[in-house]
């Protein structure tokens, strides 16, 4: 396991304090991908706690600086639903402009996916709350180039780390994913921490370890 960061450990705690870290074999979560899993991390919870949000948007801000650029966006655009409230926070704290992204066009009205103004080429961040196998990164970013902006990197506050399409199908699309941290932090630290316990600890590491066929022995996605 390599050596994980203290932006990664920081993360990671927080994610377990506010337990945004689930964890239910009995009864596994679905994922938006049609995925099955017995761990879900819902990071829809930090908005609800101030001080963890706070530290939590500084450290984005940060990678985002350190990695991105300090001069190298536009405008930072969220994706719906829990991308919002993140993509507002990460603006202001940068003084940019900030839009969101429909799932799919509102279908009447403007019929827009994108929302807010976007001037023609602006190099827009797209942020996301979370990314398991990048399929919700790639609709996003297909709406904001089709809409003229230009999207070369996303940025998530947890990133499962174990579905290598999430970096490969992105990447082929000329997209970089940033992210916190990623499952292989959170076990580290959930082991350190006794969050888990040891068979539970079993249990999570051999999913990730072999995610598909965890799923796919329950009838769910798995490729
Ligand atoms: O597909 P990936 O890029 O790996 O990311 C996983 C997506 O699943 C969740 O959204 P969900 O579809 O549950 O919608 P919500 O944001 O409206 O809750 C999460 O917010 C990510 O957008
Ligand atoms: O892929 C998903 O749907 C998903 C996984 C997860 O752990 N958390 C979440 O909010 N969505």
């Amino acid at each position: 396991m390599s050596k994980i960061t203290e932006t990664a450990r920081t993360t990671a705690s927080i994610l377990m304090e506010i337990e945004a870290v689930l964890f239910r074999p009995e009864d596994p979560f679905t994922f938006t991908s049609g995925r099955i899993s017995p761990v879900y991390v819902d990071c829809r919870k930090i908005i609800s706690f101030p001080r963890a949000r706070a530290k939590l948007m500084d450290m984005a801000v940060e990678l985002i600086q350190r990695d991105i650029g300090y001069e190298s966006i536009d405008a930072i655009a969220g994706g719906e639903t829990a991308g919002i409230p993140f993509a507002a926070m990460i603006a202001e704290r940068m003084g940019l402009p900030m839009l969101y992204v429909r799932k799919k066009p509102k279908g009447f009205g403007r019929d827009a996916q994108i929302e807010g103004y976007m001037a023609d080429g602006s190099r827009v961040l797209l942020v996301e709350d979370l990314a398991t196998d990048g399929g919700s990164k790639l609709n996003f970013v297909e709406a904001i180039r089709n809409a003229g902006g230009k999207c070369d990197h996303t940025f998530v506050f947890f990133h499962y780390g174990i579905y290598p399409q999430s970096v490969t199908d992105l990447a082929k699309e000329g997209v970089t994913l940033h992210a916190l941290a990623t499952w292989w932090d959170a076990l580290k630290v959930a082991e350190e921490k006794g969050y888990l316990e040891n068979d539970n600890l079993v249990t999570v590491r051999s999913f990730l370890s072999k995610p598909n066929e965890w799923s796919k022995d329950r009838g769910g996605k798995a490729d």
